[in-house]
């Protein structure tokens, strides 16, 4: 089975905070020359993992992973509510396979894709439905979070599935590095915060709204230097992360805690899960050699952005 990945942070305020001209150049130059080797390629699947932000998943039933078995866009920032390309049958072969594994995984038949998904899928495929897909939910943002070792599991698990597949995989890992948006947590919430952390699917478009302005304008006050904005970036943490990934160092992450990635990478860091999971499944296909393509600290977009692909060393 050809397989490849492709690990991305992702942002939705790429497209309502224009930057200065050589970063988002860069930036979205190097999504471009991605994308083209995407459609080069030619995915038969694509498994992608990825976070939620309080969009598709809440505190009525947090799992710490989910199948997508059938799926559609969330509605947040722009993507729209496309119903994703799902092959029914195979998600539910790999929900079998997990279980098989002893994984106890959740799965969903209405399962609702946030940016977390749709913006790689938009970025790097062209569109949220141009190939098929099944999405994985990866808890990056309800605490308490899924252990790291765990995510790594999932991931090694996933990708002995896919190891005996006989289509062209993509795997993708969505997800920032370091970075802090103003994601509310629950139990430092006023009431009525907590009642939509537990139930605000479906929200009104000026709900919606106001809650993304409110991240827009937190990048703003970032870029700006405001005091007490949000946790700074920390392209330390992020660089030694990537080397991580680049070098196949995974078992590093096996005791990495949630408090360490807090300090480190602020609240979005969690999100680093979903690459976790993205190379640990690669890994169990075989040993790979990675390339980083762009990092870049963005305190508009609130993101630590990088881009790394790699393949199995036998395919590079
Ligand atoms: O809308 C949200 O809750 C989060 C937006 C965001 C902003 C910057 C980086 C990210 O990873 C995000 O999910
Ligand atoms: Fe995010």
């Amino acid at each position: 089975m050809p397989v490849k990945l492709i690990c991305a942070s992702h942002t939705p305020m790429m497209d309502f905070v224009p930057l200065d001209d050589t970063i988002e150049t860069d930036v979205r130059g190097t999504f471009a020359a991605l994308a083209e080797q995407v459609r080069a390629y030619d995915p038969e699947l694509i498994v992608l993992f990825a976070p939620d932000h309080f969009n598709g998943f809440f505190y009525d039933l947090m799992p710490p992973f989910c199948v997508g078995l059938r799926a559609a866009a969330a509605g947040d920032w722009g993507f729209g509510t496309s119903t994703l390309d799902i092959p029914e049958a195979t998600a539910l072969e790999l929900v079998r396979a997990l279980q098989a594994a002893d994984l106890d995984i959740t799965y969903s038949y209405r399962m609702q894709a946030d940016h977390g998904f749709t913006q790689p899928l938009s970025l790097l495929a062209g569109d949220v439905t141009r190939y098929p897909v099944i999405p994985i939910f990866v808890n990056g943002a309800a605490r308490p979070l899924p252990p790291c070792r765990r995510v790594l599991k999932l991931g090694e698990e996933v990708g002995r599935f896919l190891a005996q597949r006989p289509e062209r995989v993509l795997i993708i890992g969505s997800g920032g590095l370091s970075h802090d948006p103003p994601t509310p947590q629950f139990g430092e919430a006023p009431p009525e915060v907590e009642e939509f952390l537990i139930s605000g699917r479906n929200p009104s478009e000026e709900a919606r709204d106001r809650r993304q302005q409110k991240v827009i304008d937190t990048g703003r006050r970032l870029a700006a230097g405001e005091k007490g904005a949000a946790r700074l970036l920390n392209p330390e943490w992020d660089r030694s992360l990537l080397e991580t990934f680049v070098n196949a160092d995974l078992e590093r992450f096996r005791t990495m805690s949630d408090a360490e990635i807090l300090a480190e990478g602020g609240r979005g860091g969690q999100e680093i899960r979903a690459w976790i999971a993205a190379f640990a499944a690669l890994r169990a296909c075989g040993a790979y050699q990675a390339q980083m393509h762009c990092y870049r600290a963005i305190d508009e977009w609130i993101v630590g952005m990088a881009m790394v692909s790699a393949e199995p060393l036998a395919a590079a």
